[in-house]
């Protein structure tokens, strides 16, 4: 069936009340209502499942944990459980001296007498009588005329009256009485009055303060809009008796969706009490929402006396038990209502925090109070136990300040508005194409992929490991001004390019255009800065320094950037972290140049550098005079063939292979002239004078050779069982060792010089032998042995094969 065209002939307009001077449109509320909860009552009776009594339980526990005083626990007529559960809960005296339990009969002497039962012995309770009093209900439900209808509900609460008496006399019992004229929004004003008039007289006492009677006035379905009811509510206000013996209720209904202004309007216009259920379940569209009302006056400055702190458990204790879900967009409540998907929203949150933040600090400062004002966000989550967490969410409609305000927020990082709208692009890019929303961990995980940011797993090509930034003197003054030009400053570190460490060694006006110098010049990577900024995280021992760089090609100023953000102690290596961050985004994947070393006649590499290659390569930390003895190594291999030191380049790894043949080191044991095959070193003496003597077998020159000699130590034991097989004198020279790494994986790196003498006229050469192994006996020995194989020996002859 199509809407009609012309509803009016079906649907009829509400009758305003004629209130010439309303009072209510410029009243301000400035204090709570009286609360009272009907979750277990006119919630309960909405379900389709109506709670068990371990659901009530539940529930009624969380609204005294919530603050609620007054609670419509049952409608005890109904059925066993309610019955039984309001029995239960005074019984196991699980109500607070201050709460009152709340019963709803209908005007039936039996139901009545059923209800008052279910009550007895509480502390306090209030007995709440409802008939119905507008026309229709009179003329179809009832069959009653206007007098039959006050009739019920004088007799009635003259039997309440005579019932509560009794069973306060039994048991102690103080009983407040509640009246509503059920149908209040549809029922005639005058004649709601005059049924009220006639209850107040029937119940004889009504009184000021705690012996006021409740007149609760429903919208029991919501027939007009919000001024409707608060001139009903003010009309009635005006014109009851003895207003200083009513309390005035207000039950609205959600027909329309304007619950909770119905209920706004109605408290301006002289409501006292609001009754209403948690996130606004009850009948059809539901009761007004208390949560909502309560948050609504908290965010205005009012104490609400309801407590709301921790939502999250108010949530899924009455989600529970109602087997209802929230909705997302509910008022405080729903899970996206402190959300801004959108950029412009995002932005001026962003913002907002960040000017809230000095704002805040300012008033402090002063004693003044700390006001919230933020953009979109009319209530702080954090007062209802909310994190900032999902204030911002991203997808493709979000923008940079959202994306910042995520990377600041979980990262600590300020980003620079350029580098903002750089990292938005990448963000947008994904959630565009991917058509979805961005989570919290997309996001972090994309920043750090993109600036290489975060530890091991984020590792661009080139890493900065250790560095030293120091100052060349100033160079002479300028020839034709005078003026002293500035410090320059020295980069000299490893960086770890492509997993292999290498030494870059730069000069600038600073620390990063140092860098950035010695990238060009060892890597091939030109770049400059045209943007850089700095921000500390953190305070005192923690601080850190944050920098952010954007680079260019080298002469390209206005040309394509790439960002990059570093992380460090020390401000001078956040900035060449940031530098080296941006570098990696810019090389991408093309090749470096392979790195080398200019040798030879030349400032620019010294034995430094070459022991700097082995040690970052290789991690030996060669001797002072084994470094000399390598560095010369390396001179004579750039000699020209008349013997001529040129100045050539030559590869790390061309470097690092030529240490290797020099010194026998990571030698297979088969390409050796020498090398252990086994050996067991005895510990001799009794300690004062503790020797060594050492059993083994060795391959040299091919051969199998057993071993046994005796020394002061396991070196001397060692060339004592070398002298039996070879010819001459061997000594040690020198001899150093390290441990290389840590923990189980940590071995020693063993160097020997040994000096062999031999022959008549005495013949005498050196050699260095170096070697690594798990055992630092054994990197001693294996050294000797190295060294041993680039001497030029003589054998003893063998005898009987050995
Ligand atoms: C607006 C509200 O939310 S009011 C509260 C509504 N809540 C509930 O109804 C939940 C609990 N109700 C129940 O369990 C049952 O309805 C009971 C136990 C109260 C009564 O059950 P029954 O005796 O089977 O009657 P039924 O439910 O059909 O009630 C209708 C009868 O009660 C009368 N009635 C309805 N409201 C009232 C009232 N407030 N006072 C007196 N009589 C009433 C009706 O006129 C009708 O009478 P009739 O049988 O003479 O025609
Ligand atoms: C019993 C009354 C107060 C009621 O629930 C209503 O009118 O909605």
């Amino acid at each position: 069936m199509p809407m009609l065209a012309e509803p009016s002939k079906k649907y009829k307009s509400y009758t305003p009340i004629n209130i010439q001077d309303r009072q209510w449109p410029s009243k301000r509320t400035t204090s709570a209502p009286i609360w009272l909860s009907t979750d277990l009552r006119d919630g309960n009776q909405a379900l389709a499942n109506p709670m068990t009594i371990e659901q009530k339980t539940l529930f009624f526990q969380q609204l005294v944990k919530c603050g609620l005083k007054e609670i419509e626990v049952a409608y005890p007529a109904a059925s066993d459980t309610d019955f039984n559960f309001v029995r239960m809960l005074i019984e196991k005296q699980m109500v607070p001296d201050d709460v009152w339990l709340q019963v709803l009969t209908p005007a039936r002497e039996d139901l009545i007498k059923r209800t008052i039962d279910s009550v007895a012995g509480t502390k306090h309770a209030i007995i709440h009588m409802y008939n119905a009093t507008s026309p229709l209900f009179r003329n179809v439900v009832f069959r009653n005329s206007k007098e039959e209808t006050i009739a019920l509900a004088v007799k009635h609460t003259k039997i309440i009256r005579q019932l509560t008496e009794e069973c306060t006399a039994r048991t102690g019992t103080v009983f407040k009485y509640e009246y509503s004229p059920e149908t209040f929004t549809q029922t005639e004003p005058d004649f709601a009055l005059e049924v009220c008039e006639a209850v107040k007289a029937a119940w004889g006492k009504a009184g000021p303060g705690e012996a006021r009677i409740i007149f609760n006035l429903p919208a029991t379905v919501e027939i007009g809009p919000c001024n409707l009811y608060a001139d009903m509510i003010e009309y009635f206000c005006r014109h009851i008796s003895e207003r200083e013996k009513i309390i005035v209720s207000l039950h609205p209904h959600n027909d329309r969706g304007t619950g909770i202004a119905a209920a706004e309007c109605g408290l301006l216009a002289g409501g006292d009490r609001i009754e209403g259920c948690l996130f606004g379940n009850g009948e059809r569209t539901g009761n007004v929402d208390l949560v909502n009302l309560a948050l609504n006056l908290y965010s205005q400055g009012i104490p609400p006396n309801l407590d709301f702190s921790d939502i999250q458990s108010v949530i899924e204790v009455v989600t529970q038990c109602n087997d209802l879900p929230v909705h997302p967009r509910h008022p405080y409540a729903g899970e996206l209502v402190f959300t801004a998907f959108s950029g412009s929203h995002q932005d001026a949150i962003k913002k907002g925090f960040e000017v809230q933040r000095t704002r805040h600090a300012e008033a402090e400062a002063k004693g003044e109070n700390k006001y919230w004002d933020m953009p979109y966000l009319p209530i702080d989550p954090a007062d209802l136990g909310c994190s900032y967490e999902a204030v911002i969410r991203v997808n493709s409609q979000s923008g940079k300040g959202g994306i910042a305000y995520l990377v600041k927020q979980h990262l600590g990082l300020d980003l620079p508005r350029k580098m903002q709208v750089a990292f938005y692009q990448v963000v947008q890019d994904t959630a565009d194409r991917e058509a979805r929303e961005m989570m919290v961990d997309d996001i972090v995980t994309a920043f750090r992929r993109t600036y290489y940011f975060g530890g091991p797993s984020y590792q661009g090509r080139l890493t900065l490991r250790a560095f030293e930034i120091s100052s060349e003197p100033s160079v002479e003054p300028d020839g034709e001004t005078g003026d002293v030009q500035d410090e320059r400053r020295r980069f000299d570190g490893t960086v770890l390019v492509d997993g292999v460490l290498r030494v870059i060694k730069g000069e600038g006006n600073g620390p990063l255009s140092a860098l950035l110098n010695g990238l060009r010049t060892h890597l091939d990577i030109d770049l400059s800065i045209r943007e850089y900024s700095e921000h500390t995280m953190g305070e005192g021992k923690e601080a850190k320094a944050a920098s952010y760089v954007e680079v260019v090609q080298s002469g390209e100023i206005r040309g394509p950037g790439w960002w990059g953000v570093g992380l460090d102690s020390d401000i001078a290596g956040s900035g060449l972290r940031a530098v080296l961050s941006a570098a990696n985004s810019y090389i991408g994947d093309r090749p470096l140049p392979e790195l080398k070393l200019l040798v030879g006649f030349n400032k620019q590499s010294s034995l430094a550098d070459v022991a700097s290659v082995i040690l970052n390569s290789l991690q030996l930390e060669l001797p002072k005079r084994l470094q000399a003895s390598f560095f010369e190594v390396v001179q004579r291999s750039v000699k020209d063939k008349d013997d001529n030191v040129l100045e050539k380049e030559v590869s790390y790894d061309t470097l690092i292979q030529l240490f290797q043949e020099t010194y026998g080191y990571d030698v297979p044991a088969e390409q050796a002239r020498a090398s252990l095959k086994s050996f067991k070193m005895v510990y001799l003496g009794d300690g004062s004078d503790s020797r060594r003597q050492i059993n083994g077998e060795l391959v040299i020159d091919g051969k199998a050779r057993a071993i046994s000699g005796e020394g002061n130590g396991p070196l001397s034991a060692m060339l004592a069982a070398l002298h039996n097989l070879i010819e001459g004198t061997f000594a040690v020279r020198e001899y150093s060792e390290h441990s290389i790494g840590e923990g189980s994986e940590v071995t020693a790196a063993s160097y020997v010089e040994l000096t062999y003498v031999r022959g008549e006229e005495e013949k005498r050469n050196t050699a260095w032998g170096v070697a690594r192994d798990t055992d630092i006996t054994a990197s001693g020995l294996k050294a000797v042995l190295c060294a041993v194989s680039k001497l030029d020996l003589k054998m003893k002859s063998l005898v009987n094969g050995n």
